[in-house]
């Protein structure tokens, strides 16, 4: 291989320029358009930070309430969806569920019999406004499914979080709870080249459409080293069952070099800049009591104390995130499409930003395989 010097995974490589958001392991830090998240998680709504990272400044009031209006407007569902998801294996994992439905979204799309919109700004936004609002009743469909109940409609009187929570319990959870949930989303929303951005931003680069580049991205996003984290921590979780357990736990998992899910990142080297906020929310979740909750809240803290002591290996997002998600009540195999409804916000942003100065992605490779051979050569 020469002198040819390998980036395996693409480590440290800056490949595009990108508007949409900076994350800086210097000073631990994530900018969205410039607002550090933790100002937005403070107290806009996931709607209003969607606007941002889309059009690149926030929505006045009347731009916010029209953006409110058109996105509840979207929510229903297109005839035949239910149907789909019935014909599906209910065991199925919501993931390859979610992803089969928005594969449909594009092929029910009739614009994309018209190779010229594919990539076309405007149509692109709306295609974008529609998964936003679509993805939560489609998630709540599959997750009330999963427990053999009817999906129940889309409320327009309800914010997007309020909606969300309402399509999949058929009631509103406290305010801290539903606070907990619009946090989540807000810090979910966007990460710069992520693999699943990144994925997005490879098929965009094709010329190809929004809805394959999501696919894709719901792809990547599904693997336990990125979005399937969230799921894998609380598997985890559910393993060790007590804070005593703990320390065993760890000797045996790391004895088997195993991965411990929630911690480390490809970037944040000395912990993740959304951490702290999103540990408050499931602090506040935590102190609102309730069944199992002394358990798993002590297997959290305890986990994490012990890991960064023996490995200084700090938590990511999906950390505290999965237990949220646990406490809000959803099954542990929805905590991953709850990711979806959040990142559509930044794959579309970025899949539109690819599409505006686009360059075709393909890198090199470096060839270590069999020299050079012809077929009459083995006849000998
Ligand atoms: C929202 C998100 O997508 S955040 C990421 C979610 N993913 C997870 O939580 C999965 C668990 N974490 C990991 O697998 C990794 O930390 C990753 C994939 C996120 C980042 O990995 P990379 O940047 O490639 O670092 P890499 O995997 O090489 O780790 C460096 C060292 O730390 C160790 N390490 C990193 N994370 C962990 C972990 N969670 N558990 C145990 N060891 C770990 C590695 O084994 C490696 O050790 P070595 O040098 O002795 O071989
Ligand atoms: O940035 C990454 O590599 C993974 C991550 O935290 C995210 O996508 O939110």
């Amino acid at each position: 291989m020469g002198e040819t010097e390998i980036k395996k995974g693409l480590a440290g490589v800056v490949v595009d320029t990108t508007a949409i958001s900076k994350v800086n392991p210097e000073t631990n830090s994530l900018l969205y358009r410039g607002y550090p998240v933790q100002e937005l998680a403070a107290g806009q709504p996931f709607e209003a930070v969607a606007y941002l990272l889309w059009n690149g400044e926030l929505p006045d009031p009347e731009q916010l309430a029209e953006f409110e209006r058109r996105e509840r407007s979207l929510r229903q569902l297109a005839p035949g969806t239910i149907e789909l998801l019935d014909r599906m294996p209910r065991d199925a994992h919501p993931m390859d569920l979610l992803r089969t439905v928005v594969s449909r979204i594009g092929a029910l799309d009739a614009t994309m019999l018209d190779q010229a919109s594919w990539t076309d700004p405007d149509a692109d936004l709306r295609r974008a406004t529609e998964l936003l609002a679509q993805i939560p009743t489609i998630i709540a469909a599959i997750q009330r499914g999963r427990r053999g109940q009817d999906p129940i409609a889309p409320r327009e009187d309800l914010d997007y979080a309020r909606n969300f929570l309402w399509m999949t319990f058929g009631e509103l959870p406290s305010d801290a709870a539903v606070d907990a949930f619009r946090v989540s989303l807000i810090l979910y929303a966007e990460h710069s080249f992520n693999a699943s951005t990144f994925t997005a931003r490879v098929i965009a680069s094709t010329t190809s459409d929004l809805y394959s580049a999501v696919v894709g991205a719901i792809g990547a996003l599904k693997g336990p080293l990125h979005g399937g984290a969230n799921e894998a921590v609380m598997h985890i979780i559910d393993e060790i069952g007590a804070p005593e357990n703990v320390a065993p736990w760890l000797d045996a998992a790391l004895a088997k070099k195993r991965k411990i899910m929630g911690f480390g990142h490809r970037v944040y080297k000395r912990g993740d800049s959304r951490v702290p906020t999103m540990d408050a929310a499931l602090q506040r979740l935590f102190a609102e009591g309730g069944a199992d909750v002394a358990a798993l809240q002590g297997v959290y803290t305890e986990l994490e104390r012990e890991f960064v002591s023996r490995k200084g290996i700090y938590p990511n997002l999906d950390y505290p995130s999965g237990p949220a998600y646990r406490l809000l009540g959803f099954d542990t195999e929805i905590f991953t499409p709850l990711f979806v409804a959040a990142r559509i916000v930044g794959w579309t942003a970025h899949i539109r930003e690819q599409a505006a100065s686009n360059a075709l992605i393909r890198p090199l490779s470096a060839y270590d395989g069999p020299d050079e051979r012809h077929l009459g050569d083995s006849l000998g």
